[in-house]
């Protein structure tokens, strides 16, 4: 193999550059050890930059990116248009200039209204997080941070164009961090993939509050094995019932939904103690993944089936049963739209449709039937489900201008979605306590539909 080396000028200077030797190992120092370029680097992300500085990290060997001045939480860090990148041979729809999804038309309003058009991948904004990846792309900068499964700041991109913002406030000194994998993962999942991504083991305290909790779930037994099994058959049903999803006809077993839904109880009821037992309740936690992704994954499905009654269940409780409900950031913004996503779908259902629910969940509990999917109470009002809507509506966008910044795009087809939804319903005041009186009432009605305890303190949504 020929190695190009590329002289001090910058230029190639003949024949003794290149080295035709296959044992040619090139020389690995940090960028920290090299000051001039660290600042250079810097210097080239212009401005307005807060002050940062690459120096050793605190966190792992080699270098790190760090706030030289401390940085208030929801600001843009920087921003680069990436000059390096290579879209997946696969992403025939990607241009390869602006990384935009040309078949969705991903990121232009609709020319009749100027309204939001849908994604293909999450059907809801002019942003998308649902494809973990189209490509690759380099810049010297990111580089240099490190990993936190709690991480101070996270990357979104636009186009070709990289933003770093910060999610907390950064201290001055402090080393800036992302999370380079879905942070929803479970603590083992994310440590499988470091490893075999990036090949490190993390030691966060995130990942070893993860870790206890999961031994305190399992006492007095300390084998973490079949939970862990378990776990990964649940990724291993949800992948199935994708891939089922994206060629249709061809694995049908996997299109089957409600049986999905029984395979996954299954697998929960006999992975830890108790469960599984005809009396015993299950004892998985509501919160432990992948059960609240599983859950959301099943919404999405239900809703590309046209099924919205149990996407809507699914994705109200893959939210509001688990911790996930609270916090914000991107992941919760990301999900609070699929749910918004599939309540906008049920609030136009016509009438028979909901009253076969309720036929549906009458006969279950009659028949004392303990499928999950049941629930005593009636499908909710329209007027519910649309109040339901525009409060999340409302709570996203505004979580979306403080973690994407106002100028975001995503934020800005946020907005207009919710502009476009009141413009239809005058009367509704969004913001005000009036409409906070209404839709906690509504929010009761909808969380008790789902089969969710919306009287209890945490669960649901609360509007500022
Ligand atoms: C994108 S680089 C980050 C910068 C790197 N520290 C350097 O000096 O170039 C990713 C690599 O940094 C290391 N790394 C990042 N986060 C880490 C962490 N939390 N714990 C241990 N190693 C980490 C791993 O070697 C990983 O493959």
């Amino acid at each position: 193999m020929a190695n190009v080396v590329i002289d001090n000028n910058g230029g190639h200077d003949g024949a003794d550059d290149i080295i035709d030797d296959d044992d040619y190992t090139p020389p690995r120092e940090a960028f920290h050890t090299n000051p001039q370029l660290c600042k250079d680097l810097i210097a080239r992300l212009g401005s307005p930059v807060p002050p940062l500085a690459i120096r050793s990290s605190s966190i792992c060997m080699g270098s790190g990116l760090f706030a030289a001045a401390e940085i208030d939480a929801g600001r843009e860090i920087y921003c680069v248009t990436l000059q390096l990148a290579a879209i997946d041979a696969d992403e025939t729809s990607f241009c390869h200039w602006c990384f935009r999804d040309q078949t969705a038309g991903f990121g232009r309003p609709s020319k009749e209204n100027g309204a939001v058009k849908a994604c293909t991948g999450c059907k809801t904004a002019r942003f998308c997080s649902k494809k973990e990846s189209v490509g690759y792309a380099f810049d010297a900068v990111t580089a240099t941070i490190n990993h936190s499964c709690d991480p101070n700041a996270f990357v979104y991109f636009e186009g070709r164009k990289l933003h770093i913002r910060s999610l907390k406030k950064i201290a001055a000194g402090e080393e800036i961090t992302i999370c380079y994998l879905d942070p929803t993962l479970d603590v083992a999942a994310r440590q499988a993939l470091l490893q075999h991504e990036y090949f490190f083991d993390c030691n966060c305290n995130r990942c070893r509050a993860e870790h206890k909790e999961k031994l305190t779930l399992l006492k007095p037994s300390k084998d973490l094995d079949p939970l862990h099994q378990a776990q990964r058959e649940i990724h291993a049903l949800l992948r199935s019932a994708m891939r089922a999803a994206k060629h249709p006809g061809i694995y049908p077993s996997f299109e089957d939904l409600p049986t999905i839904e029984t395979k996954l109880r299954t697998i929960i009821n006999n992975a830890v103690p108790g469960g599984g037992a005809a009396t015993a309740p299950c004892c998985w936690p509501e919160h432990l993944e992948p059960l609240p992704s599983a859950r959301l994954v099943l919404a999405n499905l239900y809703l590309d089936q046209g099924k919205p009654i149990p996407a809507l269940r699914n994705a109200l409780k893959g939210k509001f049963l688990s911790i996930r409900g609270r916090g914000g950031g991107p992941e919760w913004i990301n999900e609070m739209t699929d749910v918004t996503t599939v309540l906008v779908i049920a609030g136009s259902l016509p009438r028979e449709t909901t009253a076969e629910d309720n036929n549906n969940n009458n006969n279950n509990n009659n028949n004392n039937n303990d499928n999950e999917t049941s629930s005593c109470s009636s499908f909710p009002s329209v007027d519910d489900i649309k109040a339901v809507t525009y409060g999340y509506l409302y709570e996203t966008c505004r979580e979306a201008g403080k973690v994407f910044g106002g100028e975001a795009e995503f934020t800005k087809g946020l907005c207009t979605m919710l502009t476009d939804m009141l413009r239809t319903n005058p009367r509704v005041r969004v913001g005000t306590r009036e409409f906070r009186v209404q839709f906690e009432k509504a929010q009761k009605a909808v969380l008790a539909w789902a089969g969710i305890d919306g009287g209890s303190e945490g669960v649901g949504l609360v509007l500022s």
